[in-house]
C-alpha cells in the first residue's frame, strides 16, 4: 500500500499503477420494464438509463414487468420437468449431435463452458427461430438456421416451447430498445437487425450436487455469454453465481416475477467492453433438482459486429476486429460442445 498525503491526514492507496479500477458491485439492480410497453418518452429513457448504468458496472439486472405471461412460464417449467423425466433413450433420439443447425438434447457433461474443467453437469435442449429446411439462408448453409426437432413426447412440450419463444422474443425487443437508448442509438436501432435472429432457447436441468463437490465439475462452469444478451428464468432454486471486478462470487438469487438480463460478448464487443459480458457460473447444492430457461438473444445471421462509433475515439481505439453475428457465435460454440469438437491434428 502506498500513501498518499492530504490535508486531512494520509489515505492508503492500492498500487495499480494508473489504471482506475472498477468498483466491484456486490449488488444487482431490478430495473422495471413496463415503460417500454406504452410509456413515455421520459420514461422510456429513464429505463435506457438505468440499463445503461446496470450494463456499465454489473453486467446483469434483474427486470421486472417483462411482458411476458407467468403462465407461460409456469406451463415451460412444467413440460421441462416432463422432458428430462423421458427415458435417456428417447432424448437421445434428438442428440444435437445429429443436426446440422444445433438443435435439440444436449446430455449430461457434454458441455464445457470452462477450457479448465471437466464438462458440465446439467442436460439441456435447444431450440432457436423455426426456419424452413428450403429458405434461401438454409441452402447457402448458414448454420444456425434451419428446422426444430422435437423430442417423441412429452405432451404439451413443443407447444409450450413455441409459446415461450413468442414471448421472449417479444420481451428481448424491448431490452434491444432500451439497449439502443442507453447506447445513443436512437431506439429503434436494432429492430432490422432482430428479424431473422439467431435467438435461442434452452431449457437447462440441472441435478443437486449433495457432498464433496469437485469444483471443475459444477452445473455450469465459469463463462460469459456469447450473444447480446441473455434472458434467464430461473424458477426458485439458488445456483446462480457472478464475478465482480475483485474476483468476488456474488449470488444472484431467485426474484419471484423477474427475468435476469445479462449481457453477452457479441454486446461487449459492439460497445468496446463499456457494457460488460460478466462472468457466472451455476452451483446447485439445494438438494433440489433445478431448472432453468436462458433465451440468448443474437441478431440476424448476416448482422456486422464493429464496435460502435459512440464507444470508441481517440485514446479508446477499438479493441475488437469487425465480425458478423453468425461467424461469431459459430466460433464460440466450436470451443464448448462436444459434438462440434475438431479431431486434433495427428502429431
Ligand atoms: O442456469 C443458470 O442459472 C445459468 C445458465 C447460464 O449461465 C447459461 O446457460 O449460459
Ligand atoms: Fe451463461
Amino acid at each position: 500500500m502506498a500513501l498518499i498525503q492530504t490535508g486531512n491526514g494520509a489515505r492508503a492507496m492500492a498500487s495499480t499503477g494508473l489504471s482506475a479500477q472498477t468498483v466491484p458491485f456486490t449488488e444487482i439492480p431490478i430495473i422495471d420494464f413496463a415503460p417500454m410497453a406504452g410509456g413515455g418518452d421520459a420514461a422510456r429513457e429513464a429505463v435506457g438509463l438505468a440499463v445503461r448504468e446496470a450494463c456499465i458496472k454489473v453486467g446483469f439486472f434483474y427486470a421486472r414487468n417483462s411482458g411476458v405471461s407467468p403462465a407461460t412460464v409456469a406451463e415451460t417449467y412444467r413440460a421441462a420437468r416432463n422432458f428430462f423425466a423421458l427415458p435417456l433413450a428417447t432424448k437421445q433420439a434428438i442428440h444435437i449431435g445429429q443436426s446440422t443447425n444445433h438443435r435439440g438434447y444436449v446430455p449430461l457433461l457434454e458441455e464445457n463452458t470452462d477450457p479448465t474443467a471437466r464438462g458440465d453437469l446439467h442436460e439441456a435442449f435447444d431450440m432457436a427461430l423455426e426456419v424452413p429446411a428450403d429458405d434461401a439462408d438454409v441452402l447457402a448453409g448458414q448454420s444456425l438456421y434451419g428446422p426444430n426437432v422435437w423430442p417423441d413426447g412429452p405432451p404439451g412440450f413443443r407447444a409450450a416451447m413455441n409459446a415461450y419463444y413468442a414471448e421472449i422474443y417479444q420481451f428481448g425487443r424491448k431490452i434491444f430498445r432500451a439497449f439502443a437508448i442507453a447506447l445513443d442509438l436512437g431506439e429503434y436501432y436494432f429492430e432490422p437487425h432482430i428479424t431473422k435472429p439467431t435467438a435461442q432457447l434452452r431449457v437447462l436441468h440441472y441435478p443437486s450436487q449433495d457432498g464433496p463437490v469437485d469444483d471443475r465439475q459444477i452445473g455450469i462452469g465459469a463463462h460469459s455469454d456469447y450473444e447480446c444478451f441473455t434472458i434467464l428464468s430461473q424458477e426458485d432454486v439458488p445456483a446462480l453465481q457472478l464475478l465482480n471486478s475483485a474476483g468476488q462470487w456474488v449470488h444472484a438469487p431467485p426474484i419471484p416475477d423477474t427475468f435476469i438480463v445479462n449481457v453477452g460478448d457479441m454486446m461487449a464487443r459492439w460497445t468496446n467492453d463499456i457494457f460488460k459480458s460478466t462472468v457466472h457460473r451455476a452451483i446447485n447444492r439445494s438438494g433440489r433438482e433445478r431448472y432453468s430457461i436462458p433465451f440468448f438473444f443474437g441478431p440476424n445471421f448476416t448482422t456486422p459486429v464493429e464496435v460502435f462509433p459512440t464507444c470508441a475515439g481517440p485514446g479508446n481505439p477499438a479493441k475488437y476486429p469487425p465480425t458478423t453475428a453468425g461467424q461469431y457465435i459459430l466460433s464460440r460454440f466450436d470451443e464448448t460442445f462436444a459434438y462440434r469438437k475438431k479431431p486434433a491434428e495427428p502429431a
